[in-house]
């Protein structure tokens, strides 16, 4: 007979100790408290957590009389505006998943997603509706619903759907009585992959992982309630990080921004006492090379990266200017970033380049990941900590994802023994850390020895004269493969593919130093990540 734990009688979930998590409560609850207090900042409109609320209550209810079932897509395509932020909660309240698309994408890839998501209402930002309307005609998606956001701060655009967001809210009834998730597994929304290494996959969250995640970031960042955050990081990528859900649990503002450049950036931190903003190390670098006057502000601000490795002088340079640099890693599968650089009291002494190759690790798991390995990916045996022994890194939990939509081969594939198989490589530290040394398509292999792309771009970013680079792997008949550097240099500047493989040299193991160096711009990805793909056919022909 199986053996019955006296826990086990009488003491089942009911309503009054079981609620399906979800992160839509956390906007409910800063309403109730805090009706008067500011939830977004976007040029001259401001808007208060009771009037947020009540628009998100509205939109959410006007799906619903609309036709909207639960589980339905609705998908969005807007700059980090406060409709895109609305939309996180009224969506989901609805009963239907969000989908947040690219904004960046063109026609044909946002047709594959929104044919692919079989979105049933498409709300569209002025900005991208000439795209969005050429993507719809080319999905053939003539029975959606297309919901035109009208923005009087931006020039352009006109309007292709049958209504406008704020008439779909003055549809929707301010008493809504919107529940939850019946099941916290439910998903609240669907992210596309950016493709960097292939097709873009459609990856589904729960109400749970969101949940989670959102109050992770609070534990992660020791955020203080009613945090200024501003909108550099793309709501589109993976919910922002989690970060709308983040700000609602937070009673915090959003301070909301359409064009990140380095400029609006500065003078917003400054006028509007921005606290928090997250950035992949891209914009981290635009910044850290902004002109000096810029960058006026005297409170303290704490910037959150992740997306790439981030240089240790680009970290430098921001900690320099009195930002905080907050490192964490993931993917769009763990919900954005899962890991973290948790910082220790005894590195403070170090000196400011030491601290930075310090916090330039990746890390730790989140209070939301259940569990991090660094190990052979055939045998899954985790790799000794010596911080030499390169494995895959695996995470798991429930922050990983729901798996892919309408793609088993791919999610059974990401799946391995328990584990989500992230495609990176590593090594784990002897104190616990992690230290992400390559995707396992970027790593180059010369003479048999691993030379990890990260490791020789640190160096690159240390020269001054260096803007961006980016290193790849290039055939070679005698070495199998040899480092070659892409380098953008900064304006002005001068010096010769010798000044910069000397440089290299000095500061690293020869072996590892690039045996070829290519000037001028370098190719990116909608999410401002560096294509390398491109790059490698670069190097083959160079
Ligand atoms: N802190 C970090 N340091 C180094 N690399 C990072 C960091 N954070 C994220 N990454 C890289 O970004 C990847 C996750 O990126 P994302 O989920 O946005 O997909 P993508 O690369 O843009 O697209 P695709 O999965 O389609 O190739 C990670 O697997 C890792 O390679």
């Amino acid at each position: 007979m199986k053996h019955q734990s006296i826990y086990d009688v009488s003491l089942d979930a009911n309503p009054a100790n079981y609620e399906a998590l979800t992160p839509l409560s956390f906007a409910k609850r800063t309403a109730h408290i805090y009706p008067e207090y500011p939830a977004i900042v976007y040029g001259d409109r401001r808007q208060t957590w009771g009037e947020t609320y009540d628009r998100m209550k509205r939109a959410a209810s006007a799906l619903v009389k609309r036709g909207i079932k639960k589980g339905e897509t609705v998908s969005i395509i807007a700059a980090n505006i406060p409709e895109m932020f609305e939309a996180h909660f009224a969506v989901p309240m609805s009963g239907a998943v969000l989908n947040t698309v690219n904004t960046r994408l063109d026609a044909e890839a946002i047709s594959f997603i929104l044919s692919h998501a079989e979105a049933k209402v498409i709300i569209v930002d002025p900005e991208f509706s000439d795209v969005v309307d050429r993507a719809i005609h080319m999905a053939g998606l003539t029975d959606a619903l297309v919901v035109d956001i009208i923005d009087d701060t931006f020039d352009g655009g006109r309007k292709i759907g049958s209504m406008t967001y704020d008439e779909l809210i003055a549809e929707g009834d301010t008493d809504f009585d919107w529940s939850g998730p019946a099941n916290e597994w439910d998903a609240i929304s669907l992210n596309y992959t950016s493709g960097t290494t292939g097709n873009p996959k459609g990856v589904v969250y729960h109400h749970r992982g969101a949940h989670l995640n959102a109050m992770s970031n609070i534990v992660t960042w020791g955020m203080q309630q009613h945090s200024r955050y501003l909108w550099t990081l793309p709501m589109f990528h993976c919910n922002g990080w989690c970060f709308p859900w983040t700000i609602a649990a937070n009673a915090g503002v959003c301070v909301c921004l359409r064009a990140v450049r380095a400029e609006p950036i500065f003078q917003l931190i400054r006028d509007q006492q921005v606290t928090h903003f997250c950035g992949a190390p891209i914009v981290l670098n635009m910044l850290a090379n902004a002109p000096d006057e810029l960058k006026d502000f005297s409170h303290q601000v704490k910037v959150m990266t992740a997306g790439a490795s981030p240089p240790a002088a680009v970290i430098a340079k921001m900690e320099a200017m009195g930002v905080e640099v907050t490192h964490v890693y993931g993917l769009t599968e763990t919900y954005g970033p899962s890991v973290v650089c948790a910082w220790k009291e005894t590195w403070d002494d170090l000196d400011g380049d030491d601290k930075a190759v310090k916090k330039s690790r990746q890390g730790v798991k989140n209070v939301a990941l259940d569990d991090l390995m660094v190990a052979n990916p055939d045998t899954l045996a985790p790799v000794p900590s010596d911080g030499q022994t390169m494995g895959e890194i695996f995470m798991r939990g429930n922050v990983v994802m729901k798996g892919y939509l309408k793609n088993p081969s791919a999610t059974e594939e990401s799946f391995k023994g328990g584990w989500f198989a992230s495609g990176d490589l590593g090594v784990m530290h002897p104190d616990g850390y992690i230290e992400l040394k390559d995707r396992s398509k970027d790593i180059i292999i010369s003479g048999g020895e691993n030379i990890s792309s990260i490791e020789v771009e640190d160096v690159l970013y240390r020269h001054p004269a260096v803007m961006e680079a980016a290193v790849v792997a290039k055939p070679d008949e005698k070495w199998g493969e040899t480092p070659c550097a892409f380098v953008d240099l900064k304006p002005g500047q001068d010096v010769t593919d010798a000044d910069i493989i000397a440089f290299c040299r000095d500061h690293m193991a020869r072996f590892k130093a690039p045996k070829t160096v290519i000037f001028g711009p370098l190719p990116k990805t909608s999410t401002g990540k560096i294509q390398k793909f491109i790059l490698r056919d670069r190097a083959r022909e160079a």
